[in-house]
């Protein structure tokens, strides 16, 4: 049995950010250390912005962010051109691309293909292959090895687009799959897989606001919500999980939380 995840708990988003920035800058360090690059898997929702706020700070205080060696794949996205209103892409251009000053490099970002938006299917398999191309040789790794996978968790316990129940859960060959019926709208996306979500060197979920201290209670707290995507990657990658919440979110949780700081 390994440790479990760690749970770093902030008075609010100005209190976690620079936490999240101090964690993402070791994983940042650590891989350029090892292959001179920075392999990050991103997700939507309300992450993005934190992520810029996170990032975005002065560059020399505590370290560098290196964009111009991060490469950034998205953990999932929406079948929508890239920028529609819900595209993933379309948030973390807004949030961190267009805000990096003039004179830092801009990172290397791999968006879907929007020539697939009426098959998902196809645009899953385009986005494998994307993978497969800077992950090395489909028969020479099992799995895509990221440096880092920034997620979310949703109300009901998804993460990526893998939801509560869903067939994708009992995935273990596939890298990125469709879906045509996301519970969460739009209902066509793609995803990575479970195995892949789970095999980051180190992932990160951000979790904030009231509106997640139940799921945060069943996730942490009972057997039924370690079956549930997010608990399910809590469960198979142990201590390569930290999760970034604020104290609303937390709110009931027995599991015991780092609070104020890393
Ligand atoms: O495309 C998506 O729908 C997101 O990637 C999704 O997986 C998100 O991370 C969670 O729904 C949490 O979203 P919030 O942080 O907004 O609650």
């Amino acid at each position: 049995m390994g440790k479990p995840p760690n749970l770093y708990a902030f008075a609010g988003n100005d209190e976690l950010a620079p936490s999240l920035r101090a964690y993402i800058l070791d994983a940042q360090n650590n891989a350029i250390e090892r292959h001179n690059v920075f392999r990050v898997g991103v997700s939507g929702g309300s992450l993005p912005k934190v992520l810029g706020k996170a990032l975005l700070q002065d560059n020399n205080a505590d370290g560098k962010v290196q964009f111009s060696k991060w490469e950034i794949f998205f953990a999932d996205e929406r079948a929508v051109p890239l920028d529609h209103e819900d595209s993933n892409y379309r948030l973390v251009k807004e949030e961190i691309l267009d805000k990096i000053p003039a004179e830092q490099s801009q990172p290397t970002v791999y968006p879907i293909d929007v020539k697939y938006l009426d098959d998902v299917q196809e645009m899953a398999d385009q986005y494998e292959q994307k993978l497969v191309s800077v992950f090395a040789a489909r028969d020479s790794v099992r799995l895509p090895m990221f440096d880092l996978l920034l997620l979310g968790c949703g109300p009901d316990g998804h993460t990526c687009s893998l939801f509560p129940g869903s067939p994708l859960l009992r995935e273990t060959e596939a890298w990125v799959l469709p879906i045509s019926d996301s519970p969460k709208p739009p209902p066509k996306r793609i995803t990575l897989s479970l195995p892949v979500a789970s095999h980051g060197i180190k992932i990160a979920f951000v979790a904030t606001g009231g509106g997640k201290k139940e799921i945060m209670k069943q996730i942490f707290d009972t057997e039924e919500g370690r079956q549930l995507p997010c608990g399910l990657i809590n469960t198979f990658a142990q201590e390569r999980v930290s999760w970034f919440v604020d104290y609303p979110a937390i709110e009931g949780v027995s599991f015991p939380a780092r609070r104020g700081s890393l």
